[in-house]
C-alpha cells in the first residue's frame, strides 16, 4: 500500500462543505470497503469549524488527557486494520501530492501551495526509488522538505474563509493587507501574532548548558581559506561594547562554543564565510554578535522618522518559527540598545509586516516570500544592507529557495556580494549546494567546519530500529509509554500523517499537538508553544519543524518515518541533544522504504560513535547508492570546503587553547 492509501485514511477526499467524518460510529469508506470502529472514546475526531471546515479535535483537547496515562494503549480496541495492511483505508483519490495540492483541497479544505510541499509529489517519492539520501546528492533537500514560501496568501480551496480575524480599525496599512492576495484569489491573511513578552526575565530567559558542553572544546575544527583571523577563546577578546557584554551576561553565556570562537573574529574582520557547526552549538549568536557589534560600534539606531527603513542587516530563514526564534535572539543581545530587530513572515498579516518595518529597522529577520512581498511593495530600501545572513544556507540555496534568493542579490539598491558581507550558517552543507554558494559569497570567503561537515551531534544518543510501517503505532505507543512525560518530537513525512498520529496519539490520552504546513500560522504558533511549555509534551510534525528550532527540555527525537535525505535526519534528530545537554533520537527504519538511507545512517552513526545494528550494516552494504563514497568508520571530514587549492588548517579547539591561534597568513601552518 502507497503512502496515499496510508494518508487516505484520515481524510473525507475532496469535500467541499464538510460532513463530520465520524458521524456515525462505523465510518465506511466505501471505495475500498474497509471500515474504521471507534469507540465513544474516540468520538469526534474532526469538528466543524464556523467556515465549514473540519478541524481535527487534538488541535482542540490537545490538553484533554489526565496525565499521559497508556493504559488504554493499543489500537486494536478502538479501529478495526486491515490485516494485511495495519492501516485503516479511506478513498484511495486524496493523494498528497504537489499536483493534488496545487489543485485542489487539502484535508481541512486549505488550499495548499505546492511549493510549501513535503513528499512533495514526483521528486519526493523519485527520491525514494533513487539515490537521494546521502549528503551531496543535488536536489536531495528541498523537493521532499516542508518549509515556508510565503506568498502570504492563505489559500482556501479558492474560497475566501467566512473566519477572519478581524483587522483593526484604524489600520492605515489595511490596503496593503487587502492587497496581500495580490493577483492570487484567496482569503487575505489577518493574523497578528501576539508581540513577545517586554519585561527583562522573559527577554533573557535561557536554559542551561548541558554537562557536555565543556565537551565542545574537544571537536576538531577545520578552516580552510586565505589570511585567517586568529580564533578568540572568551568573550572579552572579542572586545565587544559594554551593553552587549551585559546582555551575554543575562543571557547567560560565559564560554563561547567553537564556532563563535572562529566566526566572531573571522565576520568582525568583515569576512565572508560559509560555517558549519553541529546542531544546537550556538551558530545564531556567532552571527549575531558580531553584526550588533559592528552596528554598536558604528552608531547604528533606528529611526522611526525615516520614510523609507533601509535595514543593514537581513537574515534570512526558511520557516517561519525559526526566523521568530532568531528575531528573539536578536532582540535579546541588542536589548538596551538602538539598534532594532524586526521580524516578518508569512501566514501572518502584511500591514502587521509593514507597521513593524516602518518603526525602525535595523535588523530584518524574513522569511524569503515575505520578504519578497515586502521589497516588492518598496517597504524597504537595500541600499544600506552590509550583512546578508543565510541561516540554514544549505536549504537556502537548493532548488526550492535558491531562485528567490537570487532574485534577492539581484534586487535594485542590493549591494553587490564585494560590497557587502555574505555569511552562511548550517549544520550540513552538500558539496552541491556549496558550489552554488560561489555566487552568493566573495571568492575569498571563509570555510568554517566544526566536526564533520553534515555530522550528527555528538551529544545525541541514536537508535535505529526496524519497524515495518505496519507496526509504527504500536512501537511509537510503547515508546512514549516510558518516556513519561519528557518531551518529545515526531516526525512524520506528510501533513496528513501528522493530523493522524497526533489524533491517535490524542486517543490513547498523550497530550500530543501538531505542527506542520497545512496548519494556520496561528494553530503553529500555539502548538509549538502548548509544547515549549510542556502542555502537550509530544509534537507530532513535518519537516517544517526539522531545522533550528531550538526548544528546552527536548529529550527525545523519534523518526516515525525517516527523512528523505540523511541532512534532514541530521537535523530533526538536533531538535534534541542542544547546547551541551544530551538526548535521545529512535527511528523507524522500514525496509521496504528507508534502504536507500542505510549507506548514509550508517556513517552518520559510526561517525558519531553510535552503536550500528549489525542488520542495518547488512542492508547497507547490500544496496547500491551511486554516488556514495562515505567511509562508514573513522572520524575523517566527509567533505570540508569544495573549493580548491585553498590552504586549510585543522585544530583541537581545546580549552586550553590559550593563546591565539597562529598567524593566519603563515599558511605553512595550516598544514
Ligand atoms: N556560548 C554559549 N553559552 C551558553 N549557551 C549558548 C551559547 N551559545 C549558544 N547558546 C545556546 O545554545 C542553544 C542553541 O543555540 P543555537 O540555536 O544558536 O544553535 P544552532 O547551532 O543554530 O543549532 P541548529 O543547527 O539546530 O540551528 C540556544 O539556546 C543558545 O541560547
Amino acid at each position: 500500500m502507497g503512502d496515499e492509501d496510508w494518508e487516505a485514511e484520515i481524510v473525507k477526499p475532496h469535500v467541499s462543505s464538510y460532513v463530520p467524518v465520524f458521524e456515525k460510529d462505523k465510518f465506511s469508506s466505501g471505495a475500498n470497503g474497509d471500515t474504521i470502529n471507534r469507540t465513544s472514546a474516540s468520538s469526534g475526531m474532526y469538528q466543524e469549524l464556523d467556515d465549514g471546515r473540519a478541524q481535527p479535535d487534538h488541535f482542540r483537547r490537545s490538553h484533554f488527557a489526565s496525565g499521559r496515562s497508556l493504559g488504554n494503549r493499543g489500537f486494536s480496541n478502538k479501529f478495526e486494520e486491515d490485516d494485511t495492511s495495519g492501516f485503516l483505508k479511506g478513498s484511495n483519490n486524496d493523494c498528497e501530492d504537489n499536483q493534488t495540492q496545487n489543485r485542489g483541497f487539502s484535508r481541512r479544505g486549505s488550499y495548499q501551495d505546492g511549493n510549501d510541499a513535503e513528499a512533495s509529489g514526483p521528486s519526493r517519492r523519485g527520491g525514494r526509488g533513487g539515490f537521494r539520501g546521502c549528503r551531496g546528492g543535488f536536489g536531495a533537500g528541498r523537493a521532499s522538505n516542508e518549509c515556508d514560501h510565503d506568498d502570504g496568501v492563505q489559500r482556501v480551496g479558492g474560497l475566501f474563509s467566512s473566519k477572519r480575524t478581524a483587522v483593526s480599525g484604524t489600520d492605515s496599512w489595511k490596503s496593503e493587507a487587502e492587497g496581500e492576495a495580490g493577483d492570487i484569489q484567496g482569503p487575505k491573511v489577518t493574523y497578528i501574532p501576539p508581540p513577545p513578552p517586554e519585561d527583562e526575565d522573559s527577554i533573557f530567559a535561557h536554559y542551561q548548558t548541558g554537562i557536555n558542553f565543556d565537551e565542545y572544546d574537544t571537536i576538531l575544527v577545520e578552516i580552510s581559506g586565505h589570511d585567517l583571523p586568529p580564533a578568540i577563546l572568551t568573550f572579552e577578546e572579542a572586545n565587544l561594547c559594554q551593553t552587549l557584554n551585559n546582555n551575554i551576561a543575562k543571557a547567560g553565556y560565559t564560554k563561547l562554543t567553537p564556532v563563535q570562537k572562529y566566526s566572531i573574529p573571522i565576520i568582525l574582520a568583515g569576512r565572508d564565510m560559509m560555517a558549519c557547526a553541529p546542531t544546537g552549538s550556538g551558530k545564531t549568536v556567532a552571527f549575531l554578535l558580531p553584526i550588533l557589534a559592528y552596528m554598536m560600534r558604528d552608531g547604528i539606531t533606528a529611526s522611526r522618522f525615516k520614510e523609507l527603513q533601509e535595514p543593514e542587516c537581513i537574515i534570512v530563514a526558511p520557516t517561519r518559527e525559526l526566523i521568530n526564534q532568531i528575531y528573539l535572539e536578536a532582540r535579546k543581545f541588542s536589548y538596551g540598545t538602538c539598534v532594532r530587530a524586526v521580524v516578518i513572515y508569512g501566514g501572518t498579516q502584511l500591514g502587521h509586516s509593514i507597521r513593524q518595518i516602518v518603526q525602525g529597522c535595523n535588523v530584518l529577520c524574513a522569511t524569503p516570500g515575505r520578504l519578497m512581498d515586502i521589497i516588492g511593495k518598496e517597504k524597504i530600501g537595500l541600499k544600506q544592507v552590509k550583512y546578508l545572513v543565510l541561516d540554514e544556507a544549505d536549504q537556502m540555496l537548493d532548488m526550492g529557495f535558491g531562485p528567490e534568493m537570487k532574485k534577492l542579490i539581484s534586487c535594485p539598491g542590493m549591494p553587490t556580494k564585494e560590497q557587502r558581507q555574505t555569511l552562511l550558517f548550517s549544520a550540513t552543507f552538500p558539496e552541491e549546494i556549496q558550489r552554488l554558494a560561489g555566487e552568493f559569497l566573495k571568492s575569498d570567503y571563509l570555510f568554517v567546519a566544526v566536526g564533520q561537515v553534515g555530522g550528527a551531534c555528538r551529544d545525541v544518543q541514536q537508535t535505529v530500529l526496524q519497524v515495518g510501517q505496519y507496526s509504527k503505532r504500536e512501537k511509537l505507543v510503547e515508546i512514549l509509554q516510558n518516556t513519561g512525560d519528557e518531551r518529545t518530537m515526531v516526525f512524520v513525512e506528510t501533513k496528513k500523517k501528522a493530523d493522524f498520529i497526533a489524533t491517535f496519539l490524542c486517543q490513547e490520552k498523550v497530550s500530543t499537538t501538531s505542527i506542520h504546513g497545512d496548519r494556520e500560522q496561528r494553530e503553529r504558533e500555539q502548538a509549538l508553544g502548548d509544547f515549549r511549555c510542556g502542555k502537550c509534551p509530544v509534537l507530532v510534525a513535518t519537516s517544517v519543524a526539522a531545522r533550528g528550532l531550538d526548544i528546552e527540555n527536548v529529550q527525545h527525537v523519534i523518526n516515525f518515518d525517516l527523512p528523505s535525505t540523511i541532512d534532514e535526519y541530521v537535523h530533526r534528530i538536533g531538535r534534541t541533544g542542544r547546547c551541551g545537554n544530551t538526548g535521545r533520537a529512535i527511528s523507524f527504519f522500514d525496509p521496504e522504504s528507508d534502504n536507500h538511507l542505510a549507506q548514509p545512517l550508517v556513517k552518520v552513526l559510526s561517525d558519531a560513535q553510535q552503536d550500528v545494528p549489525a542488520w542495518l550494516e547488512e542492508i547497507a552494504f547490500s544496496t547500491y547508492v551511486p554516488g556514495f563514497s562515505g567511509s562508514t568508520k573513522g572520524n575523517v571530514f566527509a567533505s570540508v570546503d569544495t573549493r580548491k587549492n585553498y590552504p586549510s588548517k585543522s585544530t583541537l579547539n581545546t580549552a586550553g587553547f590559550s593563546s591565539p591561534a597562529p598567524n593566519p597568513v603563515d599558511e605553512e601552518s595550516w598544514d
